[in-house]
């Protein structure tokens, strides 16, 4: 049984690695962490708390993470819930992406906040189809996270769960 579930819907891994990274602080602080995709998870039994997020296509959520707020609404409604999206590259890195209607939708349920955005990553070694290949050669090229800013992130939800935060 662990205390958190970070689930994550991804294309080309850039948010996999975002959901990994949200881990690894939460572990850090004591929380005991599972990651996973959120296509593969059946059922929420044994975690207090969820984290859940998706890559941004075309200002959509990934399907898997909409699925999930579908499938797990009720489970959902029992715990404590954190969202988050990334996407923006380029000048936009920093800039708030609007939450999708069906996301929207769904969250009226939760008691939690709107998604936080993270910035995003366009590769071209692991764009995948011909418009990300396309994107990832201009000046939306390049990572675009900001491991500070989603470490400090993963922190605040350790410490509004109650573990020791030192940092
Ligand atoms: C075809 C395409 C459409 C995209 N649309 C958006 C978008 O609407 N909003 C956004 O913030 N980022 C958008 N992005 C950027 C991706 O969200 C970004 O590359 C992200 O890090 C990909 O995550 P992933 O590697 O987990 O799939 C788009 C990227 C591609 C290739």
């Amino acid at each position: 049984m662990s205390d958190v579930l970070v689930a994550y819907a991804t294309r080309s891994g850039a948010t996999a690695e975002i959901a990994e990274a949200i881990a690894t602080e939460l572990r850090a602080c004591g929380l005991d962490t599972d990651v996973r995709a959120a296509g593969s998870v059946h059922d929420l039994d044994g975690y207090r708390a969820v984290v859940l997020g998706s890559a941004l296509y075309l200002r959509r959520w990934r399907p898997d993470a909409v699925r999930f707020l579908r499938r797990h609404v009720a489970a959902l409604s029992d715990r404590r819930v954190w969202l988050f999206h990334s996407g923006p590259c380029g000048r936009d890195r920093d800039a708030p992406q609007p939450e999708p209607a069906v996301v929207r939708r769904r969250r009226r349920s939760l008691d939690c906040d709107p998604p936080v955005t993270f910035g995003g990553k366009l590769d071209p070694a692991t764009a995948r189809g011909f418009f990300a290949r396309r994107m990832a050669t201009g000046e939306l090229a390049g990572d675009f996270r900001d491991w500070t800013r989603i470490r400090a992130w993963a922190r605040g939800i350790a410490a509004e769960l109650g573990a020791r935060v030192d940092r």
